[in-house]
């Protein structure tokens, strides 16, 4: 068939339902959008309610027609996925209600709408990729993590094989020597958090292994990454998947193609979110909407910015999942408060373990943590995290280390302290501190003498040293996103392989 012949393309895009897989994969959406592909975005129900209710989803998807968000069934598991244990209801619920469906949006002419020439899905979706098969449609499958982590998940039967795992005795600094092109430095704490079960059965641990395994049915692998941060992992990862794309990191990729596609329209309506400014499009009406609630709040927040001298602040914020207990974050109150560093603190309200923690935390606070505060710190519920991230006054990031809050602390030249929570932060942790010495990984401890003191040497003893990496290191990520940057051209082989939907497959080493 020529290509004149081949339908329009009609990519649909599955990601996990949980915001930092959501948020990535909306990233692409748009930028295969921007490519003038056809986009059917599917989410469940309370994720779908998100969008619309907190995201500018709709003005910002508004200038492309062939863009449609598509709804799971209600039965599928809608909670918050905080913990390791609702991942697996949402994962469950998932192949219980996900493939009927799958099966009537792939299904010829389905509802009268164009038919889906490609999918684009999560990387621990297998079900999508069974009836991608099933159906005869390419898929391609977007593991939301770092290319570190999932090349650590695939590892994981030479770990088993080589009795590596599961781990015998209580000593987490043992070296790892089977994860290939991580021997130098891996040790048992810095592999996944799911690796650390006993049980080998246990339900969390084994869908991840499964998932992972799984992956190189697809007929190719999307990773936000690139060449320059992660390369060696990369070469490892292609003896197995060898149709790799790279194109991350993606916030700043989109940025990029949003502004080169303002500049050929030369269309002066198009005001986007550059990581130099706080111009954020909204609609007027979600301004009004929005104004007594996010937008004063993020004026607010970016006066207290604007207050403040230059590259002295410390940015510190656990992601969209993570889960703290009222001790602990007291230790990381009073080790902020004692290293007398400026800092912006975003709590979000679900992420206090307990039910009466999540009262009680702000009304039992020492006074002297209150008082201290006062004078430099700002505490808010939620931040515009890469406008905060982009600001002069921000030197620092206390982060959690998901992936997608580690690549925008790249993008930035942002020195970081990683305090990983699970899955593939502790992964990522261990990158930071010990490859790329950009940060300091402060994994599996949580107490006020260290948090003050891993605070001072990131933002006072070694701080220029850190600075000098970042920079560097953000600067090679803007490299990879230049015109023949690796990130770029990945992007462009990416769309033409799903405009000549034959062409997936045919890899590139
Ligand atoms: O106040 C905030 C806090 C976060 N964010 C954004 O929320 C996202 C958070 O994503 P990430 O840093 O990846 O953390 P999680 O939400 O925890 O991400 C989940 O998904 C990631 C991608 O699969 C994994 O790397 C993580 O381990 C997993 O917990 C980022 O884009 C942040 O910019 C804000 O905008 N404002
Ligand atoms: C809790 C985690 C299980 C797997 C998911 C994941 C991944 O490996 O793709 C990363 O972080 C979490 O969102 C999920």
């Amino acid at each position: 068939m020529g290509v004149a012949e081949l339908p329009p393309p009609h990519v649909l895009i599955f990601p996990f339902p949980a915001q930092g897989h959501v948020n990535s994969m909306l990233k692409l959406a748009e930028l295969l959008c921007l490519a003038g592909i056809n986009i059917t975005y599917l989410v469940s129900p309370n994720i779908h309610e998100r969008l619309l209710r907190h995201t500018d989803i709709e003005s910002r998807f508004s200038k492309y027609p062939g863009f449609q968000l598509e709804t799971l069934p209600n039965r599928v598991y809608q909670r918050n996925v905080n913990t390791a244990d609702e991942v697996v209801m949402l994962y469950d619920s998932l192949h219980s209600f996900a493939k009927p469906f799958l099966r009537d949006i792939l299904a010829p002419n389905s509802g009268g709408k164009p038919p889906v020439t490609c999918i684009i899905a999560d990387g621990i979706l297998s079900m999508a990729l069974d009836v991608a098969e099933e159906m005869d449609v390419p898929i391609i499958y977007f593991r939301t993590i770092g290319a570190s982590a999932f090349w650590a998940y695939l590892c994981i039967p030479q770990l088993i094989e080589a009795g590596e795992m599961p781990f015998t005795g209580n000593d987490l600094d043992i070296r790892i020597a089977n994860v290939k092109g991580m021997e130098g430095f891996l040790r048992r704490r810095d592999l996944p958090s799911f690796c650390r079960v006993q049980d080998m059965g246990s339900t969390d641990f084994r869908m991840v292994l499964s998932e992972t395994q799984q992956t190189p049915r697809a007929k190719g692998l999307i990773l936000n990454t690139f060449e320059d941060l992660e390369g060696p992992i990369l070469t490892q990862i292609r003896k197995i998947c060898p149709n790799l794309y790279t194109i991350g990191p993606l916030h700043a990729h989109l940025k990029t193609r949003l502004l080169q596609a303002a500049a050929r329209s030369n269309s002066s309506s198009t005001t986007t979110t550059s990581s130099n400014s706080f111009v954020t499009v909204v609609t007027r009406d979600q301004l009004l909407e929005f104004w007594h609630g996010l937008v004063n709040s993020t004026v607010r927040l970016i006066y207290f910015l604007t207050k403040q001298p230059p590259k002295s602040v410390l940015y510190v914020s656990f992601g969209s999942v993570t889960v703290v207990t009222r001790d602990q974050l007291l230790e990381f109150w009073h080790g902020l408060v004692n290293s007398t560093v400026r800092f912006l603190w975003v709590v979000r309200p679900d992420s206090i373990a307990g039910k009466d923690d999540k009262e009680n935390y702000k009304a039992t606070t020492p006074r002297e943590l209150e008082e201290a505060t006062k004078e430099r710190g700002y505490m808010v519920g939620w931040a515009p995290q890469e406008e905060v991230l982009a600001h002069p006054a921000v030197c620092g990031f206390l982060t959690h280390a998901g992936w997608n809050s580690t690549l925008e602390s790249v993008v930035d030249g942002v020195p970081m302290i990683c305090w990983p929570y699970f899955a593939d932060q502790q992964t990522n942790s261990r990158f930071v501190g010990e490859v790329w010495k950009i940060g300091l990984d402060m994994k599996d401890i949580c107490d006020r003498a260290i948090v003050e003191k891993m605070i001072r040497d990131l933002m006072v003893e070694r701080k220029d040293e850190f600075l000098q990496k970042a920079v560097e290191m953000a600067r090679l990520a803007r490299k990879g996103l230049e015109e023949e940057g690796t990130s770029f051209c990945n992007l462009d082989r990416l769309i033409e392989d799903i405009r000549l939907t034959r062409n997936i497959g045919k890899g590139h080493a």
